[in-house]
């Protein structure tokens, strides 16, 4: 281009040097090289202002005659009389709307263009210093599809965005952003594409022990595969085989139920996992391309703020020019009026500033050219801006659809893993009922092949009889010729006989009827005695085999040779010796045989609960080693037949105290549940407000829990949550209960150890705190029924905690609390004058009910296997000792207001 070329030359013997024209004509945003074009252009103008002022003198005259003369050539006469000079003004303008630049007239770049190829060797070579800014091959048209930038692209596979050259930007045409909205949600065939299911790793441990590899489905036809055949019902078995069948019918329910919700937490579990795994990379793909996105606006908007600080140069630039315009049309005018007589020189000098306007407005055209393509470039720069905005805006769109897609998925989580959670709780509940009746079975068994050996010794004693009697007859017979006049004397004999026979046999059933009544009159004297002396009373309970045990659960016996023997009396038994020839003999209060349902044991445990309410502090405890049944007994196994103590006795708290409102006695009932692990106690319901709704995450903390006494030297436990028990109505009472017992096991320490899989590493003490009060009478009575379930009392090479420093650890505290609370045993038992209750939080929180203000009752909890019979035997000399305490009379809490 010819303007591009001419040199600002300000006569012949005063060009302008190559470089210096040359960065007159650069258009960068670059600083240094705006400053340094302005530079040069005013030492330009310098120079000219210098040449002209020693020129003017000697050519004036001539100028002045060549205006008047004419000139013969039409190229040295100026252009444009200094009239038309303002026609010419008006030409320069700045458009503001932009026609399609033609590229051909440019051969610079474009301030978007030189970023972009900036930022592309940036990428190509991340750590090389930015390259100077190209001045050739400069495009005024932003065309996107030309553009050899990067942009990530989205697909519906997840993974980090594809990075590629990229040939169309979707990421600023509607469409495209159409396209990437779309993709942020799964259609259904994304959805049934997804990838291959990672196994759900259950957060709740299972319930079987790692050795038990049958998969779900085995382990649901579990009941099908432990069920004993029984014989065909004979009359005297049918009502135990209709309990059976009944136990039965109750389980294919159950498994139906396991079997629905494994369906459902299965289809869980397959949208779960792809759904987290696309959240996360989507959410890193957002991030990374917000964070380019904005660096890119940033550039973007630094090269615009280059583009604006260039265009207010150069707009003062033109207007300098504009002023040497009119100042050389005031001086043509003032040549034209002032130059006398028209001499050669003036002539020539006005040819000459009219060449040199020529040249200074075909410059400014070509500025105002510049300017143009600047103002092109900055409308580019704010659309691309503009289009940036709008992609960022879709960006933040498909953000709140994640974000809503991730409330879902943690909605569906929280309902999975409920789901799995009573899913738990079904399991352990029929593998209860299963063990409960296989012993049931073997029970049968046993009593039926008895009643089957009695019939056959009857049936031989009969016919001995019969032969016997036969015999007498033929005697009888032999002698009726001989001795005719005896046979009347022979008749009564026998009749005698029989009525001898029938007078015994009554006596016999009388006998046995106040047997019967003695043996009841004799266990109530004795429970009398024991209540007098405030022995702690001890039940021992063997729980049956269990599919873990690794006994075959089918054979007849009920899963396998038993360690323990029950004794009919069900006070005494038998336990096999370590090296398994001898024996031991025990007795206690009461001895639980493992076909022993949750119903019967509880019978025996009511009048405990009922002391509660009377006013009694009252403690049940289980102990026993490790998987021995101590939280099957206190808190049960689901929510069926298999409840525990815990359940139950608010059960019957809440009839009782609807039953007592008839004599004026209104309840308060508040619960309370804590775990003392390593030591420390720890509240299991500090998710819970005392209303019993959940508190929000933010406002769950901690209380530091402390055992204190109240003015009354009774024991309490400062900053635990206690939660009301409705006691008007028994079903929201009871859904109270559910709620704090299922808080609690969420909360509650529980590990895996090699012989449960579901070990409680903890004590735990669920508290009832009641308040009775009776308007007629003005009586006010206290109780508390404390239901203890001990941590697991197992040697540490069997648990398998030694390998492990935690479990090691707990283990540890557990073995140490528990033989305090036997160093508290053996002192209560010789009457020691110190009763070291203070050595550890259990008996120190225990002591008002094992210092003979209160009612205890301990369980002891037995495993039936071979391999536990040392730990069953050393639980069994432990309750022994405890026997043996004898605490005193317990007393009642009570006040009287009137
Ligand atoms: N009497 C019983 N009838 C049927 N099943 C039982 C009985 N006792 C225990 N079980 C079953 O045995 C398993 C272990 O019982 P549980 O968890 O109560 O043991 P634990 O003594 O509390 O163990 P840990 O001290 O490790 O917590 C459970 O699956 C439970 O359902």
């Amino acid at each position: 281009m010819s303007t591009r070329r001419a040199r600002l030359s300000l006569g012949p013997g005063t060009p302008l040097s190559d470089s210096t024209a040359r960065s007159n004509r650069r258009t960068s945003f670059g600083g240094s090289d705006a400053s340094d074009a302005k530079k040069d252009r005013r030492a330009m103008l310098e120079e000219w202002r210098r040449a002209r002022a020693s020129t003017a003198s000697t050519t004036a005259t001539s100028a002045t005659a060549a205006s008047f003369n004419g000139s013969s050539n039409e190229s040295d006469r100026p252009s444009t009389a200094p009239s038309s000079y303002d026609d010419s003004e008006k030409t320069v303008s700045f458009p503001l709307t932009t026609s399609k630049f033609d590229e051909k007239e440019n051969d610079g770049l474009s301030a978007l263009e030189r970023f972009r190829m900036r930022r592309q060797q940036r990428q190509e070579a991340p750590d090389a210093p930015i390259a100077a800014t190209p001045t050739r091959a400069r495009s005024n048209s932003f065309n996107f599809n030309d553009e050899e930038t990067t942009t990530i692209s989205y697909s519906s596979t997840i993974g980090t965005p594809n990075r590629r050259p990229k040939t169309a930007r979707p990421s600023l045409s509607g469409g495209a952003q159409r396209k990437v909205r779309r993709r942020t949600s799964l259609t259904p065939d994304e959805k049934n594409n997804l990838p291959p299911m990672q196994p759900l790793e259950r957060r709740a441990r299972p319930l079987l022990p790692p050795s038990y590899t049958a998969s779900s489905e085995e382990r649901l036809e579990q009941p099908h595969q432990t069920n004993v055949e029984l014989a065909p019902p004979s009359s005297q078995e049918s009502v135990d085989s209709i309990d059976s069948l009944a136990m039965r019918s109750r389980i294919s329910a159950m498994q139906k139920r396991i079997e629905c919700l494994e369906r459902e937490k299965m289809e869980l579990s397959m949208s779960k996992a792809p759904l987290e795994a696309r959240m996360r990379q989507r959410e890193d793909a957002f991030i990374k391309e917000r964070e380019r996105l904005v660096s890119e606006i940033e550039s973007l908007q630094n090269a615009g703020r280059q583009a604006d600080e260039r265009y207010r140069e150069l707009e003062m630039e033109n207007e300098a020019l504009n002023e040497a315009v009119k100042k050389m049309k005031m001086e043509a005018r003032e040549a034209k009026f002032t130059g006398g007589e028209g001499s050669k020189d003036a002539w020539d000098e006005r040819l000459r500033s009219n060449k040199e306007n020529a040249r200074l407005r075909a410059e400014l055209k070509d500025v105002v050219e510049q300017n143009k393509t600047l103002r092109m470039d900055k409308v580019s720069l704010e659309a691309e801006v503009h289009a940036y905005k709008k992609h960022i805006e879709s960006l933040e769109k498909n953000y709140d659809e994640l974000e809503r897609d991730y409330e879902e998925l943690a909605a569906s989580k929280s309902k999975n893993s409920e789901a799995e959670i009573q899913l738990e709780v079904l399991t352990a509940e029929m593998v209860a009922t299963t063990a409960q009746l296989n012993a049931t079975n073997a029970d049968f068994e046993e009593t039926k092949s008895r009643a089957k050996a009695d019939l056959q010794a009857k049936e031989e004693k009969w016919k001995n009889r019969e032969s016997e009697l036969l015999f007498q007859i033929s005697v009888l017979k032999s002698r009726v010729g001989k001795e005719q006049t005896n046979v009347l004397e022979g008749e009564e004999d026998t009749a005698i006989l029989k009525a001898k026979i029938e007078a015994r046999d009554r006596r016999i059933a009388e006998l046995e009827e106040q047997l019967l009544n003695l043996e009841q009159l004799r266990r109530t004297l004795h429970n009398r005695i024991q209540e007098l002396r405030g022995n702690i009373r001890v039940y021992v309970r063997t729980r049956p085999f269990l599919p873990n045990d690794g006994v075959s659960a089918s054979s007849s016996t009920g899963g396998g040779h038993s360690s323990i023997e029950i004794l009919p009396d069900g006070e005494s038994l038998t336990i096999q010796g370590r090296r398994g020839d001898e024996a031991h003999a025990f007795k206690f209060d009461k001895v639980f045989a493992p076909s022993a349902g949750q119903d019967v044991v509880f019978e025996e445990v009511s009048e405990f609960v009922q002391s509660a309410l009377d006013g009694y502090h009252v403690c049940l405890f289980s102990y026993g080693q490790t998987g021995s049944g101590k939280t099957h007994t206190m808190q049960g196994s689901g929510n069926g037949a298999m409840r525990g103590i815990i359940p139950r006795a608010v059960e019957q708290i809440l009839s009782q105290a609807a039953l007592m409102k008839s004599q004026r006695w209104t309840f308060t009932m508040k619960a309370s549940f804590l775990e003392i692990y390593n030591e420390e106690l720890r509240d299991l319901l500090v998710m819970m407000n005392s209303d019993g709704s959940i508190k929000p995450r933010d406002a769950r903390t901690a209380n530091k829990l402390s055992i204190k006494r109240n003015a009354e030297g009774k024991s309490y436990v400062d900053g635990i949550n206690l939660v009301d028990i409705d006691v008007e109505n028994k079903t929201v009472g009871l859904e109270q209960l559910e709620a704090v017992i299922a808080t609690a096991a969420r909360a509650r320490s529980v590990a895996t150890t090699k012989m449960n899989s579901q070990s409680s590493r903890s004590h735990s003490v669920f508290m009832l705190h009641l308040c009775g009060s009776n308007e007629e009478s003005g009586t006010i009575v206290h109780g508390a029924l404390n239901l203890c379930d001990l941590a697991g009392s197992e040697r540490l090479d069997r648990s398998g905690a030694s390998s492990d420093a935690q479990r090691l650890k707990e283990t540890q505290a557990i073995n140490k609390s528990l033989s305090c609370l036997g160093d508290v045993f053996t002192s209560l038992a010789n009457g020691s004058k110190h009763i070291p209750f203070r050595n550890s939080k259990l008996t120190y929180l225990l002591q008002d009910c094992l210092s003979g203000d209160g009612k205890a009752l301990m369980f002891v909890n037995l495993s039936p296997t071979l391999e536990s019979c040392s730990e069953s035997l050393c639980s069994l000399r432990f309750a022994q000792r405890v026997n043996q305490v004898e605490l005193g009379k317990a007393t009642k809490n009570v006040q009287y207001s009137k």
